[in-house]
């Protein structure tokens, strides 16, 4: 086994562990209990590895005040060193009130392959991996990029899809995308998948401020792709591309609690889960 698949199946172990605690709390109502299980979980995962020591890079839950892996935690016993990004549950109020879109994710690399950030805001755009890099930029106003993406595509703005988090603070870039008659996909919840499926072509753009965490981990999933890598970010006023957050190749794993993205939320200890590698992007099933 290379370190990649170690990575992998350590990944993707951790998640189905978190994805399957938190379940133990869907619909129930207590977001932090759902969060607590995934974290409690994840963590007694990453304890028990003899061939990894783990240091927490990126362990979401500051900015709410959640249950959290600590970032500058170290665990694991020995072997390999790995930095370690983890948010246990992803949309934990989807969790809480079993709607689609909660999930367990964790990234791996090799020791000083991921940025490590505090859990804060970050400004982030994403737009398909199979156009030029470098078109847009997070400087720009939501209308230049619009303008720009459009001329890019060959269409109008009116045919463009763009992703927003429906937050009062994105009242402004809402704005202007009406103004521009462009169709917005207005989500309550989840901007990592968000950007990924916007990296994935799937979306046209994704734009907004969301978690830095989040950011992290949709940077990792980007890094696995074939082609460009667009997606910009502006973290305490430093504008970053893809590869000054993932230095090294990483592993990442998301395992759905709830329906997400076409996976099956966790049932009767089945799982399904994607995983984005250097060499691949795989949908997987597992008994947990
Ligand atoms: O809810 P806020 O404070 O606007 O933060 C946005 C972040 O919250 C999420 O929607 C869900 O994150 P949580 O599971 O931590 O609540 C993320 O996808 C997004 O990056």
């Amino acid at each position: 086994m290379n370190n990649i698949d170690i990575f992998e199946s350590t990944a993707l172990f951790c998640t189905t562990s978190g994805a399957g605690a938190a379940y133990e709390f869907a619909g129930l109502g207590d977001e932090n209990a759902a969060d607590k299980a995934a974290v409690d979980s994840i963590r007694s995962v990453l304890s028990m590895q003899s061939y990894l020591r783990a240091h927490i890079v990126i362990g979401e839950g500051e900015r709410d005040k959640a249950p959290m892996l600590y970032r500058g935690e170290i665990l694991g016993s020995g072997g390999i060193e790995v930095d370690i990004a983890v948010d246990p549950l992803e949309c934990t109020t989807s969790c809480s009130k079993f709607l689609d879109g909660a999930l367990s994710v964790v990234a791996i690399s090799e020791s000083g392959g991921l940025l490590e950030s505090p859990d804060v805001y970050m400004e982030k755009i994403a737009y398909s991996s199979n156009l030029p890099s470098g078109i847009l930029s997070i400087e720009n106003s939501c209308t230049e990029n619009i303008k720009l993406l459009a001329a890019v595509k060959g269409c109008l703005p009116s045919e463009l899809k763009v992703m927003v988090l429906n937050r009062e603070r994105h009242k402004g870039i809402i704005k202007e995308l009406r103004s521009l008659n462009v169709r917005v996909i207005l989500i309550e919840n989840g901007d990592l998948v968000g950007v990924i499926r916007a990296a994935l072509g799937e979306i046209d753009l994704y734009i907004g401020t969301g978690g830095a965490p989040e950011g992290v981990l949709a940077a990792v999933a980007i890094s696995c792709m074939k082609g460009n890598r667009n997606f910009y970010c502006k973290l305490q006023g430093r504008i970053m591309g893809v590869d000054e957050i993932v230095k090294k190749p990483s592993v990442l794993s998301m395992t759905a609690v709830t329906d997400c993205w076409g996976l099956r939320g966790f049932e009767k200890n089945m799982c399904q889960s994607v995983i984005f590698t250097p060499s691949c992007v795989k949908r997987v099933k597992s008994i947990c």
